[in-house]
């Protein structure tokens, strides 16, 4: 063993146990915090949590308007409208949406108004178009005549066939939320919904913690990028896609570095290349036994292990650079790496973002065709298929391919990882199992 590798592997007496997944995992995230917030702009806050709690600084909505294209009308002049009786007013003008000067509406007037513009004063209530002949005099209308026919269609006059009450159509100042009202809490994860009231109030910016930068490098001198054409003995660098696209699924901006070969010198430049833009580094890859296990060599910082798992059982966690950035260095086989990415990366993705779920959400499951060995002392991931039941029962998962971590077909086929605990060696049919959820 060289001096480097030497130091590449958790030392003392204890160097060669085998750790269980929460040891790593807590050894992981003991080092992991939330990102220091930042102001963003609301488009890039986008999945980031809220730092602070968000009041409305003045009512919503700001002031009353119309929710519906029709005539703001006072209530007494069309309290005894019927269809063959019908209240005639006069129609003194438009409002539309965005209108800042206002007629006043008095007796036997009305004002032909658009949805969302200010109720003039005097309007009590807004008749519906369609409760109207739309200023044609020529029975009930069920759209308004087009602003070049005149605000009164031609006539100067409308008529109302329907009386209003009080308010009617009409959304109040304040009706959404008052001013001094909270809107979002401190915690708050930013989806759709959160990101339009905060335009709504007039936000431009909102103070978040950011979304992790993840740098996923790829290792191995048989690696081929995907359009090329993977000569003898060389494959498709299948991992640092599906890696990067985990990345991004779990609310971080990820960069994809190409494979970088099986050298020494030429990875640890790559990563400190990369240590600038990055919040954590993910390499796959380069870390078992072989004579060319090439991150092990170059990473003397990161500390190796074997876990007491399957797939996933070389791993390495360490701190590298000037910032002690984290490195998850993850094993190589395309679903060792995977499954590790969504054990050990995605919790650190979703810590220092600071706020919801760290884990996939994980179910009880029945699995009708159980699983015939599982190894002992390895708590083992399956690709499964799972099927939410209709009611309360829980839901059944099958077993997708085997147990090898090279099945990438198998893993694309399932939405599941079924785990059959290190004790078990043999799940019956019809035995109820843990499962953690995939989408
Ligand atoms: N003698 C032993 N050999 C191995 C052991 C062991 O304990 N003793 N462990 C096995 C296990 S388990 C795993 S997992 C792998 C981990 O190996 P590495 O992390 O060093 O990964 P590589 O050797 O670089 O590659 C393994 C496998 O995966 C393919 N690969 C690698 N990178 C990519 C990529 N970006 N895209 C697609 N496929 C990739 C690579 O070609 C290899 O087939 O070690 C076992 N060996
Ligand atoms: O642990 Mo390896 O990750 O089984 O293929």
């Amino acid at each position: 063993m060289s001096s480097t590798a030497a130091r590449a592997t958790d030392q003392g007496p204890d160097q060669d146990r085998v750790w269980t997944v929460s040891e790593h995992l807590d050894d992981i995230l003991g080092h992991i915090h939330p990102l220091e917030p930042i102001e963003l702009q609301l488009l890039d806050a986008q999945g980031c949590v809220l730092v602070d709690d968000i009041t409305v600084p003045v009512a919503l909505p700001p002031f009353d308007n119309s929710s519906m294209d029709g005539y703001a009308v006072r209530i007494a002049d069309v309290a005894a409208a019927t269809r063959d009786h019908p209240a005639v007013l006069t129609v003194i003008g438009d409002i539309a949406a965005g209108s800042g000067e206002l007629p006043a509406v008095g007796p036997g007037e009305a004002a032909r108004i658009m949805t969302g513009a200010p109720v003039p004063p005097g309007g009590q209530a807004v008749v519906p178009v369609e409760w109207t002949d739309g200023g044609l005099d020529n029975g009930p209308v069920t759209t308004m005549p087009t602003r070049g026919e005149g605000p009164d269609g031609g006539s100067g006059r409308v008529r109302v066939y329907r009386p209003a009450k009080e308010g009617q159509h009409v959304r109040t100042r304040g009706s959404d939320a008052g001013a001094g009202e909270l809107a979002l809490r401190a915690g708050t994860v930013l989806g759709p919904p959160q990101i339009g009231l905060l335009a709504a109030i007039g936000r431009a910016t909102v103070k978040v913690r950011p979304r992790p930068r993840v740098v996923v490098l790829s290792t191995g001198s048989e690696l081929v990028q995907p359009g090329e054409e993977a000569g003898p003995g060389r494959i498709h660098d299948s991992n640092s896609y599906q890696l990067t696209a985990a990345a991004r699924d779990a609310g971080a901006i990820a960069y994809r570095v190409g494979a970088v070969a099986d050298d020494a010198a030429t990875l640890r430049a790559a990563v400190e290349d990369q240590l600038l833009r990055a919040d954590i580094v993910v390499t796959s890859g380069g870390v078992s036994v072989g004579a060319y296990d090439v991150v092990k060599e170059a990473m003397h910082e990161v500390r190796f292990r074997k876990l007491a798992m399957q797939p996933g059982k070389p791993q390495g966690f360490g701190r590298v650079g000037r910032d002690a950035t984290p490195l998850l260095a993850l094993p190589g086989n395309p679903v060792s790496s995977y499954v590790s990415f969504e054990l050990f990366v995605r919790p650190v993705i979703r810590t220092m973002l600071g706020g919801g779920e760290i884990h996939r959400p994980l179910v009880r499951a029945v699995c009708p065709e159980g699983v015939e060995s599982s190894p002992e002392g390895r708590r083992q991931f399956l690709r499964g298929w799972y099927e939410p039941s209709a009611g309360a029962e829980p839901g059944t998962v099958t077993p997708v391919g085997g147990a090898s971590s090279h099945l990438i077909k198998a893993m694309a086929q399932a939405n599941a990882l079924i785990v059959v605990p290190e004790e078990v060696t043999a799940v019956a049919p019809g035995t109820d199992v843990d499962v953690l959820l995939l989408t």
